[in-house]
């Protein structure tokens, strides 16, 4: 297949491409006959029972198509009625449009009948503004029919840049895009507005699709080649030590399992080191974790005096802000690498700068907020509509030079650096109470394994969603923490789409 099916691109980016393609001699017009070929065998595929397709047909390169779909399918003996406007003259567009027999209606005229199904060839790429009101009674009525829809590259209405509707926006089954993902076809609420994606090759070589966004769907290839490998001389400080901070006696539990998945992933071994009045409850937990009471700063520093300390998480259930900025600047200091979340991110909201000041250098910090504890370390970006989730996750990396892992159903994994990735295959069950702690234990229990920071955030995502799976739906967090497995190559593969 002529396709990377790893990258993500941008409509502009795309167009780039386009360009490209064109001054190496390939016809955009055999690019467009490609496309709507595509389409016209989804439509068939999956649709075969359908008494008419509608194409509603837009002014630019998505109409065309549309119209190149809608020749085909006639020329399959199926029933096809198009609406819309004329394209405008002279490009690719209007020559697909004069190729096609038949006429086009307004696009008011579409009345659904039953055996129906749309294709939406209305915006693609150049979707620059919401849709107008004629387009938004279109989509008002396909929806109100529950007639389905094949969206051309896009949803009509939904930015394939952001993942976010510029306003009205249809609803499809299945969406057919061409040569390269775009952000939107991955990012909430975009990808469950594209139904089932349909990535087809249209003849633009692989090499192409180069672009410098450095945005990837989650995949082994970001990470694989720096996985720990198994060593048969190894022995457990080989594998690291992997420390976690309890909070008190009443929240000691996200840590413990922080500690079970980081110890899971591989860490040779787990400390928990909690607050003395929780450390008799902790004990009660454990056995292959070591234990460890911590009162304060002096005896903290003391602790971090052992080199074999390979790498910290800081945050689940921790409480204590003035505490746990004070610990983060002694992990700061001992320049090995640091996870921040939950309480661990809160409580920098008002101190975020100094935050970055103290992990300055080469990148040791990994922070992994949800949405809300994102708002608060980052009130100016979450509030800004004209970022995408991923602008929003890079320009907090790049802020605080640390690897940001901004949960969600669309997990963003960005790196100062710029390199980010999507992941969009963990199961929806993953939501659960104490999800995060076991991510922030896996991402930990790479990192004392001397992983790098963006590669580890990248594989301890794609366990984290490995382990719902073999949790299975209705999993708690514990059943969660206990599905983890060390990351090896079969791992690795079992994760790839
Ligand atoms: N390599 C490929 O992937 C190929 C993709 N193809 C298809 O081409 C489209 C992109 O085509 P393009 O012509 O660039 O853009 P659109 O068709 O999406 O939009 C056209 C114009 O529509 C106007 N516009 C934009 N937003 C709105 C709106 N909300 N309401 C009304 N009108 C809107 C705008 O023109 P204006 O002058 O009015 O501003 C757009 O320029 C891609 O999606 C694929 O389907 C190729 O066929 C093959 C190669
Ligand atoms: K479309």
């Amino acid at each position: 297949m002529a396709i990377d099916d790893t990258r993500l691109v941008t409509p502009a980016a795309m167009g780039a491409i386009d360009a490209a393609a064109a001054r190496g001699g390939i016809d955009s017009f055999t690019l467009m006959q490609a496309a709507g070929a595509h389409v016209a065998a989804v439509v068939l595929a999956h649709y075969p029972d359908a008494l008419r397709v509608v194409v509603v047909c837009g002014p630019g390169n998505n109409g065309g198509d549309g119209h190149v779909a809608a020749r085909l399918l006639m020329q399959s003996g199926v029933a096809v009625a198009r609406f819309g406007a004329p394209p405008k003259p002279g490009g690719d567009a209007a020559r697909a449009f004069t190729e096609c027999p038949g006429s086009l209606a307004p696009l008011e005229d579409w009345q659904p009948r039953a055996g129906d199904v749309v294709i939406d060839a209305l915006f693609g790429a150049g979707l620059d503004r919401a849709v107008g009101d004629d387009v938004a009674a279109v989509i008002a009525r396909a929806e109100a029919t529950g007639t389905p829809v094949v969206a051309v590259d896009l949803p009509s209405g939904l930015s394939g840049r952001t993942g976010a509707p510029t306003g009205p926006c249809f609803r499809a089954e299945h969406t057919v895009t061409f040569a390269a993902r775009k952000p939107g076809h991955l990012l909430m609420p975009g990808r469950a507005l594209c139904g089932r994606l349909h990535l087809c090759d249209i003849g633009i070589p692989a090499r192409l699709i180069a672009s410098d966004d450095r945005l990837w769907r989650n995949h082994p290839g970001l990470y694989s080649d720096h996985l720990p490998v198994a060593d048969a001389a190894a022995h457990k400080y080989t594998h690291g030590h992997l420390a976690v901070f309890s909070g008190p006696l009443i929240s000691s539990g996200a840590a413990r399992l922080a500690a079970v998945a980081g110890l899971r992933a591989g860490a040779g071994l787990v400390t928990v080191a909690s607050p003395p009045n929780a450390v008799l409850t902790q004990a009660s937990h454990f056995t292959a974790i070591m234990q460890r009471a911590l009162g304060g700063a002096d005896a903290l520093a003391d602790w971090l005096g052992d080199r074999r300390l390979s790498a910290f998480v800081l945050g689940p259930g921790f409480g204590d802000a003035d505490k746990a900025r004070a610990f983060t600047r002694q992990l700061a200091d001992t320049g090995r690498p640091v996870v921040l979340d939950a309480d661990g991110i809160t409580a920098h909201a008002a101190c975020r700068d100094a935050l970055g000041a103290a992990f300055g250098g080469a990148v040791r910090l990994a922070l992994t907020p949800h949405e809300g504890e994102f708002a608060r370390l980052f009130p100016d970006l979450a509030k800004d509509p004209a970022l995408s989730k991923v602008d929003r996750a890079r320009a907090a990396a790049a802020m605080l030079n640390a690897v940001v892992v901004y949960k969600g159903a669309d997990t963003v994994i960005a790196a100062p650096d710029g390199r980010s990735a999507i992941n969009a295959d963990a199961p929806a069950w993953l939501a659960t109470a104490g999800s995060g702690d076991v991510l922030a234990g896996i991402l930990g229990g790479l990192l004392a394994q001397a992983m790098p920071v963006f590669e580890a955030a990248c594989a301890a995502v794609a366990m984290h969603g490995l382990a719902a799976r073999r949790a299975g739906i209705g999993m708690t967090a514990e059943d969660l923490a206990g599905q983890v497995r060390p990351p090896d190559h079969s791992a690795a593969d079992a994760g790839r789409t």
